[in-house]
């Protein structure tokens, strides 16, 4: 297959290349009720008792008709349909994509065509659980770069407000929803804030700049009307000059270059270059003394800055998924940053995600992320701050610590940053992507890979495929560590759900069962079953394309928008009736379901 042949091929590139050694960073039929033999109702309710399930109705003929005359034909690279194949989705995307129907009615279930192809081809076991976040820039901001994105893989799409205007982002934003719209995708945006770095400035319009070993340049604050000199860096912090000292190391982009302080004069800032390499605009700068980061007065500067706030008011306007907070340090911001949204987004319910990149944040880490709904492991900026050798294990428990505290958890930069300018990863980048998939992690990130490299969408395959491959792995070699879920929840009936989920886990690990059905108001119930970390996939049924879409970053939850009751027992009719129409399942299949409307676990084999 394509994607096999493209991660072998790394052996040809040439030991000559011109290329830097260095990548550069920056840069349904009718319902059948339900023969009783074949079913086994374990209804589990608030006081715990068990009650078995009535006999099924069956669900109307309209919404079979609605269903399936609205359900896509696929078309696979022969043109025999029904089949498309996780590695060749990327060359089969246009066929597919061209014949997806978005449904959006209340009698009919929506999900994406490379959802569905998936279910088809492979079977709910080998579904991809591991989720993709791709950062959109130049390469891949259009339509048809986003469209090929989606069918890729990629469940959530990150703009970096550290780049480009709101238009642009605006416009970004307006194409993944159509995306959505029209071809029932449910990737979601996330925002990431600029925050209150130190970064170099634009450049003068340069897209890069060569610094040289031994060259000296000048950083500086001051504003240059009439052009930049030659040699001459603008940092955005006033600070800067009163806050470095000679013999201090200037670090640009976490080390892709280096410089050494060697005199102040003024507002202007003499450097040596002690470690070549290329400035790319707007690049993070940290400086360090005695071997550790300098945090003077930067260290005071608020987590969300002016600028900040403005961009969140954009995100709100444009109903963003998430927001990325970036350089967290306390809770506290958090806390206020979520209360803002509360007061201004009254129907959106949008995801704060901490950004673990600095000191501060893994002094305060448990507090911070039990204050967020998800956490993102920040290596490009971390590794900036810590030894780079402590990033791993810092990684890990940052993973470990969010599963536990049940808050999705994302592991974000370098993953594949050698594919900025090559078409094949590097062997340690394929094992790096591996560990955090074996980790467990709800999301993989692309920066750089994505946003401006040459290979945006090879990189996600690359992504997709080492995900699959490595959790096929270790289900079948039982490879992973069973971890000690606390429980979380302030009340009784908290502790019930979660009770519930892990049974529900435990049970269909045990059986063996194809998936796990949830059906929720809130997202609750499914974060708390991704949180056990299933052997079968999540199907999580919810009413609203907004909740659908923010599920979407969450380990192993297959989100579909469907109008449900209160009434398990029609629910579960119409969902069978629907997804068979869809060949999603069929006659014999065994599935779990739970909900949060009635605290339940029914087990049943689909009539
Ligand atoms: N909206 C954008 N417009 C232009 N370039 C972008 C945009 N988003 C990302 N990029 C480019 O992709 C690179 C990698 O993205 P990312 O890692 O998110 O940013 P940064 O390098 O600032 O941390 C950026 O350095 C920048 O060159
Ligand atoms: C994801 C990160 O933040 P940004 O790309 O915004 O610097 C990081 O530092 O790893
Ligand atoms: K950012
Ligand atoms: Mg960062």
């Amino acid at each position: 297959m394509a994607q096999s042949l493209q991660l072998f091929t790394a052996y040809n590139r040439s030991p000559n290349h011109t290329l830097p050694k260095r990548a550069t960073y920056s840069e349904t039929k009718q319902f059948l009720p339900a023969t009783s033999s074949r079913r086994f109702p374990v209804t589990v309710f608030p006081k715990l008792t068990i009650q078995a399930s009535s006999s099924s109705s069956s669900s109307s003929s309209s919404d079979l008709e609605s269903s399936s005359s609205s359900s896509p034909v696929l078309v696979n690279d022969n043109g025999t349909g029904g089949v498309l194949s996780g590695a060749t989705a990327l060359a089969t995307y246009a066929s597919a994509t061209s014949t997806a129907a978005a449904v959006t009615d209340s009698s009919s279930i929506e999900v994406d065509s490379v959802t569905e192809a998936e279910l088809k081809e492979n079977g709910f076991r080998s579904t991809r659980r591991t989720k993709l976040i791709c950062t959109i820039g130049p390469n891949t901001c259009g339509f048809e770069e986003l469209e090929a994105l989606a069918v890729g893989g990629m469940n959530v799409a990150r703009i970096n407000m550290c780049h480009g205007t709101h238009q642009w982002h605006r416009n970004v934003i307006k194409r993944v929803r159509r995306l959505n719209e029209e071809k029932g995708y449910a990737v979601a945006i996330m925002m990431d804030t600029e925050g209150s770095e130190i970064h170099m400035g634009d450049l003068g319009g340069a897209p890069s700049a060569k610094a040289e070993d031994g060259e000296i340049w000048t950083f500086s604050v001051r504003t240059y009307e009439s052009g930049q000199p030659e040699h001459t860096i603008n940092v955005n912090y006033d600070g800067f000059a009163e806050d470095v000292k000679v013999g201090d190391e200037l670090v640009v982009d976490g080390g892709m270059v280096r410089f050494e302080v060697i005199e102040k004069i003024g507002p202007d800032v003499k450097c040596k270059c002690t470690d070549p390499g290329l400035l790319l605009p707007r690049a993070n700068l940290t400086f360090w003394r005695d071997g550790s980061v300098v945090r003077e007065r930067n260290a005071m500067l608020p987590t969300i800055s002016s600028k900040d706030w403005l961009d969140i008011d954009f995100g709100i306007a444009e109903g963003v998924e998430f927001i990325a907070i970036s350089f967290v340090k306390s809770a506290d911001v958090i806390t206020h940053l979520k209360s803002y949204l509360a007061a201004r987004s009254r129907d959106s319910d949008i995801g704060v995600i901490a950004k673990i990149e600095s000191i501060d944040s893994l002094k305060n880490l448990e507090e911070i992320i039990l204050a967020s709904d998800g956490a993102m492991v920040a290596r490009g900026d971390l590794g900036a701050q810590i030894p780079l050798e402590q990033v791993p294990s810092v990684q890990q428990n940052i993973v470990q610590l969010c599963r536990q505290l049940n808050k999705p958890v994302i592991v974000a930069s370098q993953l594949l940053e050698s594919m900025i300018e090559y078409p094949t990863p590097t062997r340690a980048e394929v094992a790096d992507v591996s560990e955090a998939v074996r980790q467990r992690a709800d999301a993989l990130m692309l920066s750089g890979e994505s946003a401006m490299g040459q290979y945006p969408m090879k990189a996600l395959t690359v992504l997709r495929s080492v995900s699959v491959r490595i959790e096929k792995w270790w289900r079948d070699e039982k490879q992973y560590d069973p971890m000690e879920l606390p429980d979380i929840g302030s009340s009784h009936s908290d502790n019930i759900s979660e009770e519930i989920c892990s049974s529900a886990a435990k049970m269909a690990n045990n059986l063996g069962v194809d998936a796990l059905f949830v059906y929720t108001k809130t997202g609750h119930m499914a974060s708390l079953l991704s949180r056990c970390r299933p052997d079968c996939p999540i199907f999580a049924f919810t009413s609203t394309t907004s909740l659908r879409r923010r599920l979407n970053l969450q380990w192993g939850l297959i989100p579909f928008r469907l109008s449900f009751s209160d009434d398990m027992e029609s629910n579960l009719n119409k969902t069978f009736s629907l997804l068979k129409a869809r060949n999603l399942i069929k006659s014999g299949d065994l599935v779990i379901a739970v909900s949060d409307m009635l605290q339940s676990i029914q087990v049943m084999y689909v009539p």
